[in-house]
């Protein structure tokens, strides 16, 4: 009930959205949040004030509505400047109304100023600052204009008006609380896309260079720490220059997004793969000893020997690879002298022909 509830909630608030990370995403949210809220707080008003046979206020809540939706709208087709500038405009007019002609300061209707004040500095870029500070300013005139004009009001009970501080407290913090979350969570998203785009491989998807190197790190350290074997291994695509000569780079670039995606399901989930360069991959295999990295290592080897690749033309590209392996060992003391030992039995299964899976062992030069 509660996660349907903040879908839809969610829903709402990316209305509009095309771009799920783009600029200004942040203030979109704020933008759709604040007329969201002062929809909600206009029909609220319009049935709370019909009840009390106040049709003036009513009448006045129902304008609000309809330029709340218009708002809205605007901000949905794309036209985000003028629902960024039409949102305190109104709420501005509505807050002082109201405050000046029927509820009085004592009801403490006026410090709704405050949501308008955090809108201004959270819409507004820098761009646009003068902007945010004639809201800024108008504001605070406004609400010292509201502060001492009429304290009393024509229309509410002290009670009433008690009863009204109370909701405005309230509201003012959840709004406070909503935005917040609210800016924090994008923030969160774009930051997490951020990292995913600087740690993949566009062309492959796989991790890239230096995230797959970030990895071996870590692998390598944790391997060490708990007196685990871990093995690394090279794997290089074979004549890939006389594919590219052949059949094109696009198709050389198809062969590469084929083979990756392959190496994604042939290699264990506990394994980490990546882009070292070019035609170069890496696989780390966790807790894993030689004997077993080669099965896994040759079950590839395998699989990709077998794929069929075609071209759009309909010719099918014959692929090999070769992979060098190799693993930590007693004198080894960085990540980097195994990923030299892998490189070395690569060029070890490339000079015995290609299409081979040769193991490092301790005794070679
Ligand atoms: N299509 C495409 N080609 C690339 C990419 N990155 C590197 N290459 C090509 O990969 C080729 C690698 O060639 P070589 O290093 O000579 O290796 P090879 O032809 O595979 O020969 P062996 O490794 O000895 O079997 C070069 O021609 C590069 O231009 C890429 O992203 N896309």
């Amino acid at each position: 009930m509660f996660f349907s509830i903040k879908k839809i909630i969610g829903k709402l608030l990316n209305l509009g959205f095309t771009d799920a990370f783009g600029n200004d995403l942040n203030q979109k949210h704020v933008v759709n949040f604040s007329y969201l809220m002062f929809c909600v707080s206009c029909l609220v008003m319009i049935v709370v004030f019909l009840f009390r046979q106040m049709p003036s206020i009513a009448f006045f809540s129902f304008v609000g509505l309809i330029i709340g939706l218009v708002g809205l709208r605007y901000n949905y087709m794309g036209y985000f400047s003028r629902a960024q500038l039409l949102m305190p405009i109104v709420k501005i007019c509505q807050i002082t109304i109201l405050s000046l002609f029927y509820f009085g300061s004592a009801s403490g209707f006026h410090w709704f100023f405050v949501n308008v004040i955090a809108y201004a500095f959270i819409v507004f870029r820098v761009d646009q600052r003068f902007t945010k500070y004639w809201v800024v300013t108008g504001s605070v005139l406004l609400f010292l204009v509201c502060e001492f004009l009429n304290p009393k009001g024509v229309y509410l009970t002290a009670f009433e008006q008690a009863v009204v501080l109370t909701i405005v407290f309230l509201s003012v913090c959840f709004n406070f609380a909503v935005v917040i979350n609210l800016v924090m969570s994008r923030l969160k998203a774009v930051n997490s896309h951020l990292r995913t785009l600087a740690e993949r491989d566009e062309l492959t998807g796989l991790s890239n260079r230096r995230k797959v190197l970030a990895d071996a790190v870590n692998i390598f350290a944790d391997s060490v720490i708990n007196r685990e074997l871990c093995v690394f291994s090279i794997v290089d695509l074979d004549h890939f220059k006389k594919i590219n000569d052949t059949f094109g780079h696009e198709a050389g670039d198809l062969v590469l997004a084929q083979v990756a995606t392959m190496m994604g399901s042939v290699i264990r989930s506990q394994d980490e793969i990546g882009r070292y360069g070019g035609e170069e991959f890496i696989v780390i295999m966790r807790n894993t000893n030689l004997k077993n990295a080669e099965v896994v290592m040759e079950r590839l080897r395998d699989a990709v020997e077998n794929m069929l690749i075609e071209t759009e033309q309909g010719i099918v590209i014959p692929v090999t690879i070769s992979a060098g392996l190799a693993s930590i060992g007693p004198n080894i003391s960085r990540y980097e002298e195994i990923l030299a030992m892998a490189d070395k039995a690569l060029y070890t299964a490339k000079r015995n022909g290609r299409n081979r899976i040769s193991v490092h062992s301790s005794f070679q030069n």
